[in-house]
């Protein structure tokens, strides 16, 4: 039997149409959402992602506009333009796009944007709350994954889950989420001795290492629910130039219960609940919530 896969893509849109409303009555009330994207530098994956979320909000009714610095701008003028941004009442939220060029003080820029408009949920503040359990902010890509849990109907209560990777963007807050649910969580790197002694005795495994089809099928238990949060762009071979996740799909395809796919799985779903976090905002500055 082959798995259920969850659509992120058709998730994402669900769930989009269903922000419309919400904006429109905050836009009704003087609070239409505004996110701004910051980025330094010319990657051109991250100009990418960085388009598909200005374009995401626009197209709900959102304000988002895009600032690009060139990569060799010194830090002091972004901080500068954050503080700007903090202070401005038409931006609710904040995001600066990592990675940040090797001359930045990542965690002194990520502490510079005001807990209430951090979006990404990266501030200290807001990671020790959802530490605490008591959650302002939920990071994008493990809030997708939630969701992802919900539409496939995954109770985690007393599951065990194992997620791979241990990112303060990904694996950490997965972790916590996953913790807080009520699940028996092991959190594995890529450095972990025995993985696959972990990874078959798992209800949900989370791949989030950054290394392509590093879990597989013989390493799955049957019937577990398999979410793959990597995004790999393969450099050669005969797919290269294609997107690859951390998981070898086709081999897993056959061992799972539930799967997402890659492109169109947790992507979409994090930049959804980026919309999420930024509404969820300005609902709280106009005094909905
Ligand atoms: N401050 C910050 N917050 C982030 O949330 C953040 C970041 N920095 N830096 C980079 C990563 C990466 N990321 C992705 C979001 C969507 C897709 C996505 O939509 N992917 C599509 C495919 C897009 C494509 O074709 O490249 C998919 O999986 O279907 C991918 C990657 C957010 N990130």
């Amino acid at each position: 039997m082959t798995a259920h896969i969850i659509d992120g893509k058709a998730l994402a849109e669900e769930l989009r149409q269903g922000f419309k409303s919400r904006v429109e009555t905050l836009t009704a009330k003087g609070h239409k959402p505004g996110l701004v994207v910051i980025l330094v530098g010319e990657d051109p994956a991250s100009q990418v992602y960085v388009k598909n979320k200005v374009n995401g909000c626009l197209a709900i009714g959102m304000h988002s506009e895009k600032i690009t610095y060139d990569a060799a701008v010194d830090q002091e003028t972004v901080l500068k333009k954050i503080a700007e941004l903090n202070a401005d009442p038409a931006i609710h939220g904040i995001l600066v796009q990592l990675p940040l060029p090797k001359h930045f003080d990542e965690e002194k820029v990520l502490e510079a944007i005001s807990a209430d408009k951090d979006v990404d949920g990266f501030h200290a503040e807001n990671v020790g709350a959802l530490a605490q359990g008591n959650p302002r902010f939920i990071p994008c890509t493990p809030y997708g994954v939630m969701k992802m849990f919900e539409q496939g109907k995954v109770d985690l209560n007393g599951k065990e889950a194992v997620v791979i990777g241990r990112s303060n963007i990904v694996g950490k807050p997965m972790a916590l989420l996953l913790i807080n649910a009520g699940a028996t969580v092991t959190v594995c790197n890529s450095r972990t001795r025995d993985l696959k002694f972990h990874t078959s005795r798992a209800d949900i495994v989370v791949a989030a290492v950054g290394k392509p089809k590093f879990v597989t099928g013989d390493m799955i238990k049957p019937g577990a629910v398999v979410i793959d949060v990597g995004i790999n762009r393969l450099q050669d071979g005969p797919d290269a130039g294609k997107l690859c996740g951390d998981v070898d799909y086709a081999g897993c395809l056959e061992v799972a219960g539930q799967i997402t796919p890659v492109p169109g799985g947790v992507g979409p779903m994090t930049i959804t609940m980026l919309l999420a976090n930024t509404i969820e905002a300005a609902e709280r500055k106009a005094g909905l919530r």
